[in-house]
């Protein structure tokens, strides 16, 4: 018998139709240091995909994945799911929980590593919506699961079929160019971020690319140019890459666990514009998206908290 009475999917959110592009902006933006030029620019990116970010969808089909995997191993637990910056917002699925009688349930967030924005913020967020909610159930957020199978083996799998896209006089050696959300230098747990994704940016490329040259990158950043972010900057990286000599590029985006606008359009827009411009061949990895091994990672993770090994 496990000692939770359900499972909490938590995620960041978007939105889902053009008017709700600038209220989640806000919400994303209320109290973080963001000018407002950033958000505009932002704003553009949304729309450009009719002002709907893939994420929801995504959340959906993994909830649908990990509930099969707990139908077939036999493990009757119900799961909810709440986002920190979008509907369904974290305080809905914690009402539901409570009104369905439950005492204490797991979290799992859609971010397979440490530090503030990766894995504190979302603990914060969870716990604002309980304070919400009258009676609220206990809910224990779930450890971070970046170097576990699980997350680990899609991306290997990813990677090998980047490579096969790439036009085969420019599969051998190709560099692979790891990216993940810049955060701030300045915030809390930077560096154990960084170092997580140096390990799965390792692993992975040894697994699916012995030999090929990786580097681990940096995307998105935002805040005042003022403020030192993690580097490099992936643009600048597909231009050193070019400048030595390169002539094709795989970017892995390790730092996220779906295909979401960061992904979309950061990556398969700009970073693919900047290759373009460069002559350089761009293939860009998928993330775990629902792929049934990452669903299987909640059963997991709680099999280890709980001593049950269904
Ligand atoms: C480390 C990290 C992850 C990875 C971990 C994880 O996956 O959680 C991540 C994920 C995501 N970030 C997302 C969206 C946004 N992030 C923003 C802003 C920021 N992100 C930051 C960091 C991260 N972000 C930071 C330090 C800021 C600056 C403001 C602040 O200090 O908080 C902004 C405001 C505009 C801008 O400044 O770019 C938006 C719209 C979406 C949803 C995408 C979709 O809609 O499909 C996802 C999954
Ligand atoms: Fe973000």
């Amino acid at each position: 018998m496990t000692s939770y009475d359900a499972l909490l999917l938590v995620s960041f959110g978007g939105p889902e139709g053009p008017g709700d592009v600038i209220p989640f902006l806000e919400n994303v933006t209320r109290g973080r240091n963001v000018p407002r030029e950033r958000l505009a620019v932002v704003g553009e990116h949304y729309m450009l995909f009719g002002g709907v970010s893939p994420i929801n969808g995504h959340c959906r089909a993994l909830k649908a994945a990990i509930e099969a995997d707990f139908a077939a191993h036999g493990l009757d637990l119900p799961v909810y799911w709440g986002n920190r910056h979008w509907d369904p917002f974290l305080a809905d699925a914690v009402r539901a929980m409570r009104d369905d009688g439950i005492r204490r349930a797991a979290a799992f967030v859609t971010s397979a590593y440490s530090g503030y924005s990766a894995c504190d913020q979302y603990v914060e967020a969870i716990e604002r919506a309980r304070a919400e909610v009258p009676g609220a159930p206990e809910i224990e957020k779930l450890p971070v699961y970046y170097d576990r199978p699980g997350f680990v083996e899609p991306l290997v799998d990813a990677v090998r079929a980047a490579l096969a896209e790439l036009p085969a006089h420019l599969r051998a050696g190709a560099p692979l160019a790891f990216t993940a959300h810049s955060v701030p230098l300045a915030q809390p747990g930077r560096e154990t971020y960084a170092a997580e994704l140096a390990v799965v940016a390792a692993r992975v490329a040894e697994r699916a690319a012995p030999g090929h040259p990786w580097e681990l990158v940096y995307q998105s950043r935002s805040g005042p140019p003022s403020q030192p972010w993690l580097e490099p900057d992936v643009g600048d990286h597909l231009e050193r890459l070019h400048n030595a000599g390169h002539d094709a590029v795989v970017v892995v985006p390790v730092g996220f666990v779906s295909d979401h606008m960061e992904v979309k359009y950061d990556l398969d827009v700009q970073a693919a514009d900047v290759a373009d411009k460069l002559g350089l061949a761009f293939v860009r990895a998928a993330t775990p998206g629902a792929d049934p091994r990452f669903a299987t990672l909640p059963r997991t993770l709680l099999a280890d908290r709980t001593g049950d090994d269904r």
